[in-house]
């Protein structure tokens, strides 16, 4: 029964959003303008929610660009969210093609940069560092800098440093999809090692096999929505009927509907997202009220602050004036 185990991380009404298409300029422009409602947002997730408890393992699917690495990102610290709520019970470890790693350190070195960032002693980093190193495959290229990587090396590295934290949350961006057959092997080994053990694993995957083979439980992602979750089985099930759905399409009809979703992704907006918490009989009159709060999250002052700022401004300027005629 899910309600006996540990919860290990919930989402409510997760949210993210990317400013659209404006020069660094024109941003810095649009802060400093009392007039401006700022650049156009993209809202990359739209008030994602779920439950995930101690012992899952949670396969992440959806189209290219639905939100998977935002969501990820955002479990893993990488990233915040716009507004919404996120708890976490646990040390989490992102296992990502190259996330987190400096391109100017060497392999060795940024083993060591990120395991402080885990909290681990030199001492302990040092006892440990010849099996990572051996782990990664890398050879003499750990001496090398990370930004003369390869691809597969960078994940061999990225992987081999995460697996070697002992997380309790996992959190794995289609690692198994890059690196030579002999390390994905040995990858999925230590994956289902992790599984085992009982860890928390989300993992993100195009290949509805390995999202079979891997999961138990499945979260579809669609345009920044939370299209469903459930067992793995009936939702890969319905999103595989959805691709072939959708691969059935014409050239044309294809890209009207994509772009019609893209663009239902810059309309959406706070008042929206606030009537889908108001709605959300599953939610407590206190929960409604505290996940409505902050939801305009920007970097824009209302007007009502820029007339604080100039009053202020004002004043003070009033204040130096008084001292320095009369002292
Ligand atoms: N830094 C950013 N600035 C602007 N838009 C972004 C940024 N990061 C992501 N996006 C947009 O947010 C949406 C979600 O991207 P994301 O990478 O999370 O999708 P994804 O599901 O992981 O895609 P894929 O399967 O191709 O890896 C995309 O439309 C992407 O263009």
């Amino acid at each position: 029964m899910p309600d006996e185990k540990k919860l290990k991380v919930s989402a409510k009404y997760i949210t993210k959003t990317f400013d659209l298409g404006k020069t660094k300029s024109e941003k810095i422009r649009a802060i400093l303008n009392p007039l401006s409602k700022g650049p156009q947002k993209f809202w990359a997730l739209k008030g994602i929610n779920f439950d995930v408890y101690e012992g899952d393992v949670v396969g992440i699917v959806g189209v290219n660009g639905s939100g998977k690495s935002t969501l990820l990102n955002i479990l893993s610290g990488l990233l915040l969210p716009a507004s919404g709520e996120l708890t976490i019970n646990g040390e989490t470890s992102m296992l990502t093609i190259g996330a987190g790693l400096r391109g100017n350190l060497t392999g060795r070195e940024n083993i060591r940069l990120k395991s402080l960032m885990m909290g681990r002693t030199n001492k302990e980093i040092d006892e440990q560092m010849d099996e990572i190193v051996e782990f990664s495959d890398l050879g003499d290229f750990i001496d090398q800098p990370v930004k003369d990587y390869s691809s597969g090396m960078k994940s061999k590295l990225g992987f081999s440093i995460a697996v070697h934290q002992d997380p309790d949350i996992l959190i794995i961006d289609e690692a198994l999809s890059v690196g030579d057959q002999t390390f994905s092997q040995k990858a999925l080994a230590k994956m289902n090692e992790f599984k085992a053990q009982g860890k928390t694993i989300f993992f993100v995957s195009h290949s509805m096999r390995q999202v079979r083979d891997f999961t138990d439980k499945t979260i579809w992602i669609q345009y920044g929505e939370m299209r469903a979750m459930g067992p793995t089985e009936e939702i890969v099930k319905d999103y595989e009927k959805w691709n072939s759905w959708f691969k059935g399409l014409g050239n044309k009809e294809k890209s009207d509907y994509q772009k019609q979703q893209k663009a239902k992704q810059v309309s959406f907006n706070e008042q929206e997202l606030a009537k889908r918490i108001s709605n959300d009989e599953r939610l407590s009159a206190e929960d409604k009220q505290r996940l409505s709060t902050h939801l305009a999250v920007g970097d824009y002052l209302p007007v009502t602050s820029w007339v604080v700022l100039a009053a202020a401004t004002v004043g003070f300027l009033f204040t130096i004036y008084q001292y320095v005629m009369w002292g």
